[in-house]
């Protein structure tokens, strides 16, 4: 799937954003190994703390449906540069993507930061961490 095709993508699931309070759609899409794709968008809640953010929503929606193996995200905001995934969800990505996935981040306005997981979140918490806490 190409950059732009999937950032085309994310646009579309930005469309379904609940966000009532902030006024703020994000959009993510997000493929899988075998080339589906699982949009997310924001969910907003009165009670703020309880909101899902569009990388989230894209990332549970796919685990739920038994698919843990994925290739590539996009992500969009209305922002001045391109978004800037917060950091719960740079650590849910980081849970299910090899540092090398590349992630596209956009806006509007077409500017574009290509990177990758690995870059999003430097020294992730991760399995291994709690690996090695087993063995002693
Ligand atoms: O990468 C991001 C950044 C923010 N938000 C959401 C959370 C909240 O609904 C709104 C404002 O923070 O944007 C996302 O979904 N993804
Ligand atoms: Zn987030």
């Amino acid at each position: 799937m190409d950059r732009e095709k999937l950032m085309a993508e994310a646009k579309k699931a930005r469309e379904k954003a609940y966000v009532p309070y902030s006024k703020f759609p994000v959009g993510a899409a997000l493929v899988a190994e075998g080339g589906q794709i699982y949009y997310g968008c924001n969910i907003e809640n009165s009670a703020y703390s309880m909101t899902n953010c569009a990388e989230r929503t894209a990332f549970f929606k796919a685990v739920s449906e038994g698919v843990k193996k994925f290739t590539a995200l996009a992500v969009v905001g209305d922002t001045e540069g391109p978004i800037s995934p917060c950091g719960a969800c740079r650590q849910v990505i980081a849970e299910f993507c090899d540092g090398d996935m590349p992630v596209y981040l956009t806006n509007l306005k077409g500017d574009v930061q290509a990177t990758t997981v690995g870059q999003l979140l430097p020294g992730a918490f991760s399995k291994e961490d709690l690996d090695y806490a087993e063995k002693q």
